[in-house]
């Protein structure tokens, strides 16, 4: 794991930089920013930025960042995206989020994952408590390859810690720290599995978190879970989000094979207010341990948002010139 902790110096050198673009751009349109966001990353401490350029060339599959600015007089946390949303919540560490994000790549959204948000907003909500998505709290979010279905998905997730009170650990498994055996390895390489959109993506009408509609109807890619470089192969897999094609018994054993050899690689992130990890979505896969929601206004608490390398990726699949996969 990469790890980087700002001196309190950087640390308010970064708050000035966030307060300094707020102050000219008032009315918080992430969307729209994004790209003047980029370009006052170039502002952040000299440190930072050199931490994450060559955290970034050299591939590490965790990238952590302590010690950023967080609101002393930070609101409760929201009982659900929707009222963060509505209420702007915590602003400030959106920004700064973005700010050190644009370091390592270009921020996106999906037009049907929390309303087309650039930063989402991960808190537990009522009725969600075992729902496959970041919602949840006393149901495990298995370890998975963030947005699995798409082959545009994010280079790096990034989540930033607000509040963890319980200190609940983020699971990372690295591809690198599996040795799959032969003949499962070569099959893993092969296009016989179907990714499908998690129960977060409202791809087809009818569908809720609550009713999520049944995973066949949704539209779906067929590829292989391991590609790339051979000796070091990137992954991609969600074990509750990919099947193998219809009939192919080999390769259905080979993903349960791979899903297990990985829930038993994997360790343990915990967040502290003020941290930020940077999940390489192509080395390592990650989820979340359990928890008891306390739905009190001091529950953990995290920003997200995903980062892609290039952008132009995204503007050719879309056909348009948007950050907003649909
Ligand atoms: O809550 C966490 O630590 C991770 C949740 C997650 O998988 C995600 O937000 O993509
Ligand atoms: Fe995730």
């Amino acid at each position: 794991m990469a790890r980087y902790v700002l001196s309190d110096v950087e640390r308010n050198e970064v708050a000035a930089v966030a307060d300094g673009f707020l102050a000219t751009h008032p009315n918080w349109a992430p969307l729209e920013y994004a790209d003047d966001i980029r370009v006052e990353a170039e502002r952040l401490p000299l440190g930072v930025r050199r931490f994450l350029v060559s955290s970034r060339a050299a591939e590490d599959a965790t990238i952590v960042l302590g010690n950023l600015p967080v609101d002393e007089n930070l609101v409760p946390t929201p009982p659900s995206w929707e009222i963060a949303e509505k209420e702007a919540a915590a602003v400030r560490e959106e920004l700064v989020l973005l700010l050190v994000g644009s370091v390592l790549g270009e921020p996106f959204g999906w037009v049907n994952q929390q309303n087309g948000r650039l930063v989402h907003d991960i808190c537990p909500s009522r009725g969600q408590e075992n729902s496959l998505t970041s919602a949840s709290s006393e149901q495990q979010l298995t370890l998975h390859t963030e947005d699995v279905f798409h082959s545009c998905r994010g280079d790096y997730v990034a989540l930033m810690c607000l509040r963890n009170p319980d200190a609940v650990g983020t699971t990372v498994a690295l591809v690198e720290s599996v040795e799959f055996p032969e003949p499962i390895r070569r099959i893993l390489h092969q296009d016989r599995f179907r990714f499908f959109p998690d129960d977060s993506h409202h791809v087809v009408p009818q569908h809720s978190v609550e009713r999520p509609s049944a995973l066949q109807d949704r539209p779906h890619e067929v590829a292989s879970v391991l590609f790339g470089p051979e000796g070091a192969p990137y992954l991609r897999i969600d074990a509750d989000f990919t099947e193998a094609l219809p009939g192919d018994a080999e390769a259905e054993a080979a993903l349960r094979e791979a899903a297990g050899l990985l829930a038993a690689a994997a360790q343990r992130v915990v967040l502290s207010p003020g941290d930020a990890v940077f999940i390489d979505n192509h080395r390592a896969v990650h989820g979340r341990d359990t928890f008891t929601p306390r739905y009190d206004g001091t529950d953990r608490w995290l920003k997200r948002t995903s980062l892609v390398r290039d952008l132009r990726r995204t503007y050719v699949r879309t056909k348009t010139r948007a950050r907003l996969l649909g």
